[in-house]
């Protein structure tokens, strides 16, 4: 094997991250009949991996995961990125583009509880943590009781805290855990319709140059058709409702044969409003339908509702 014909494949270096770009070297070696040796793991650390002090959406949001990574797909020092879409901001810089989407794992969020097992069972003003501010919101709005902390770093960061003592329960997606092999730290199992998703939850993508057509026929040897389509429909909802990344935002996007149907919310951080729809129409017309969702929402919750806690 040449080192031109090495493929780079760069990622974050958390274990979920490490995992996926396995998962990720793993199909691309079976749909092409390569061996391992022809791709590379490159570890790359994001401001989001070091800022592990305050919320999210405080230091800048999404794009805190992906810009070192994005700059180094620019610069050529990696060939393809492994991404969670749920950590992808909306815009893709110039030159690059989203090339596939593995099939989506669970898109469930899980409660796991230090002394309790469900949500129902925390004891009035018990300390849950989160950072993210679509679970607080949600959480807020089942039990307004709670006493929320944000609670940042990797998965196995949060779950050693929460051992320790420092909340009685944090709020995790169980495809992570399932992809780190812990599904069973879990102890309730959310049901979407009450806790909906983030737009993107459960589904990887892979990044790469626009038009690198080495890369193109990789991407394209993995994709999943179902899973792309309703991630181009989640994220076109989440672009319409974007500027407004202080706002709680859920989304969940399904195929069934030939019929897309999305669940949409936005929900003011303290989880007192609440607006949501359900569409359902043709495939052919997912992203339209989600970016119409979006709209609708947008005037339903009216300017006031995003003006109530923007910067
Ligand atoms: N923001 C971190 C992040 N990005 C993706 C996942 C989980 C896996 C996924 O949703 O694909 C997680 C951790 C979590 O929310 O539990």
């Amino acid at each position: 094997m040449t080192r031109s014909s090495l493929v780079r494949i760069g990622t974050r270096g958390s274990r979920l991250a490490l995992a996926q770009a396995e998962e990720v070297r793993a199909r691309l070696m079976a749909a092409l009949g390569l061996e391992e040796a022809a791709f590379e793991i490159v570890v790359l650390s994001t401001a989001g991996d070091r800022i592990q002090d305050r919320a999210l959406a405080e230091v800048g949001g999404k794009g805190l995961f992906t810009q070192e990574i994005e700059e180094a797909l620019l610069d050529g020092r990696i060939d393809l990125a492994v991404h969670s879409s749920k950590d992808m901001a909306t815009a893709v810089p110039d030159g690059l583009a989203l090339t596939a989407y593995l099939e989506r794992e669970d898109v469930r969020d899980v409660f796991i509880g230090r002394r309790v097992r469900a949500i129902a069972d925390l004891p009035q003003g018990a300390r849950v943590g989160s950072a993210s501010l679509r679970r607080q919101a949600l959480l807020r709005r089942m039990r307004p009781d709670l006493d929320l902390a944000i609670f940042r770093g990797n998965v196995q960061t949060r779950l050693a805290k929460l051992e320790r003592g420092e909340v009685e329960g944090t709020l995790l997606a169980l495809a992570g855990l399932k992809r780190l092999g812990i599904p069973e730290v879990a102890t309730e199992i959310l049901d979407i319709a009450r806790f909906p998703p983030a737009p993107g939850q459960g589904a990887i993508c892979v990044q790469s140059r626009r038009g690198d057509a080495r890369t193109d026929a990789m991407a394209a040897a993995i994709d999943h058709r179902d899973t792309h389509e309703v991630l181009v429909a989640e994220r076109a909802f989440l672009a319409v409702l974007d500027g407004s990344c202080r706002t709680p935002i859920a989304a969940h996007g399904t195929l069934t044969g030939d019929t897309f149907s999305f669940h949409g919310m936005i929900l003011s951080p303290d989880g007192r409003q609440v607006h949501e729809t359900r569409v359902a129409g043709s495939r052919a017309d997912a992203r339209p339908l989600a970016e119409d969702a979006a709209t609708r929402l947008v005037s339903e919750a009216g300017a006031a509702f995003f003006r109530a806690w923007a910067k």
